[in-house]
Order: structure tokens, then sequence, then C-alpha cells
């Protein structure tokens, strides 16, 4: 299968704290890739690294066989249209309503009219469980379930290949975060998204992910299915998957 993400000895320094040292992955084409580690680690980090928003000191990262270390400005715009991002704290905009937020991106990086910007706000809004009530409707007015789709609902709206979620269950009861899984799943299926998902939230990782990565002391020291943790003795996943316990 091909690889979409392929991220190659990556360290990664601030001030005289190293996050990662030699850090390597690679996300295939159409999976639910999950990232799990220790509080800490460098989860977040390497997603806001694998989108462009923070720097690595060593190493590349090749997204849609782009290398960010030496991305052309118009190619950089061009990729950042191909993938959505659901930040852990990406909130809405507050003084705007949820069918408001939906159109920022299209506004942003389209010319199209605001009669197709509406049918595609409403398809959003369809795919990601909410109804067209919803639309009119400010952040304040709606539950952190209904939020979270909306925050899916924009960074879908350009219809993107590739899907980041930073703890995308967080603050969640357990019935709405079962619900995002199935609604992860169910898009991936329908808009065939490859996944990439930080997550604390391990029924969410194993009911969702096809693979996943575990970051501990700066390294990958797991990538697989959840066919071969068994294999790895390490204080983290035996605390986290309840080995031995
Ligand atoms: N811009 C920054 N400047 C300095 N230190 C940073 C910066 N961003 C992250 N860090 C540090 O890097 C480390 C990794 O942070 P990161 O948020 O990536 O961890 P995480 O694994 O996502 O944690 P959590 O699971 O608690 O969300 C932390 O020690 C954090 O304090």
């Amino acid at each position: 299968m091909k690889e979409i993400i392929k991220v190659k000895g990556i360290k990664t320094v601030f001030g005289d704290k190293i996050v990662h040292d030699g850090l390597n992955l690679s996300v295939n084409k159409g999976e639910i890739y999950g990232i799990l580690g220790p509080s800490g680690c460098g989860k977040t980090t390497l997603l806001r690294q694998i989108v462009m928003l923070e720097q690595f000191q060593e190493g590349t990262i090749e997204i849609l066989e782009k290398d960010l270390n030496y991305i052309s400005l118009k190619d950089a715009q061009l990729l950042r249209q191909c993938w959505g991002v659901l930040f852990q704290f990406g909130a809405l905009f507050s003084s705007l309503t949820i069918g408001e937020n939906i159109a920022l991106p299209l506004k942003e990086y389209t010319d199209l009219n605001d009669k197709i910007i509406k049918e595609i706000i409403e398809f959003k809004i369809h795919i990601v469980g909410l109804k067209f009530s919803d639309i009119s409707l400010y952040p304040s007015q709606i539950s952190g379930g209904m939020k979270k789709k909306a925050g899916l609902a924009r960074a879908l709206a350009l219809d993107p290949k590739l899907l980041f979620l930073d703890e995308p269950t967080s603050g969640l009861d357990p019935i709405s975060a079962r619900d995002f899984d199935k609604l992860i799943l169910n898009l991936r299926d329908l808009l065939g998204l490859t996944i990439v998902m930080v997550s604390h939230d391990l029924k969410s990782i194993h009911d969702t992910s096809d693979r996943f990565a575990v970051i501990d002391n700066k390294k990958i020291i797991y990538e697989g299915s959840f066919d071969n943790i068994d294999s790895i003795d390490n204080r983290f996943i035996n605390n986290f998957f309840q080995k031995g316990i």
C-alpha cells in the first residue's frame, strides 16, 4: 500500500529539551493511524510538524510525495488544502455561526459563489450527523459533541484527502465518544480519507485505527496493529494496555 506520509529521523529540540530523537513512522493511504504515548512525549508537536505548523531540527517529513524541507511556498499552500485538521483546542469562532465557521476555509481558499458554499455546508453538516437547523446556531448554543462534529465539518470543507485529529474524543462523555469513533470510521469509508489521530482514548484507538505508533523516550517504540502489541515490553505500553495486570 502506498505510503502517504513518511517521517524519518526527526529530531525536535525546544531550548535544552530534546522531545524527539530519531523518530520514524509511515502512514499508508486509506488507513486510520493512531499516535499514542505518555503525556508530553511530543504527539501534538509531531502532528503540528506534519501539518507545517512547527519546525523540526533534523530529519525529513514527506507528505503526498512532497519533502517539507524543500517545499516551495506555492506547493505548501496547495498541500495545506489537501488536509483538514481538528485540533484538541481548535475552537470554533464563537462570534460566527456553525455554518459561517464551516464556510471559512471555502471563502479563504476558493472563489466559489455563496450558493455553492451553502450547498457544501449543508452536505458537510449532513455527513457529520448534525441537523440543517444547527447551521444557524452559535458554538455557545451546542453541546461538546456537536462542537467536535462542527469542527470536523469545517476540517472537511475543502474535501481533503487527509484528516488530522488531535484528541478528538477528549472531553466527550463515553456515548458521544463512541458515536464520534463510528463517525470517523464511516467518513473514512465514505470519503476515502487517510486519518492520523492522536489520542489518549485506548478504546477509540482500538476501535478505529488500522495501525498505530507509540512514542516513548523520544522515539517510536511500536508501530503496527493491536495484534503484535503483546510482544513489546515497555512500561508505558504495559500500563496503557493493562498487560500483566
Ligand atoms: N512551542 C514550544 N516551546 C517549548 N516547548 C514546547 C513547545 N511545544 C511543545 N513543547 C514541549 O514539548 C513537549 C511535548 O509536547 P506535546 O504537546 O507535543 O506533547 P504531547 O505528547 O502531545 O502531550 P499531551 O499528551 O499531554 O497532550 C512538552 O514537554 C512540551 O512542554
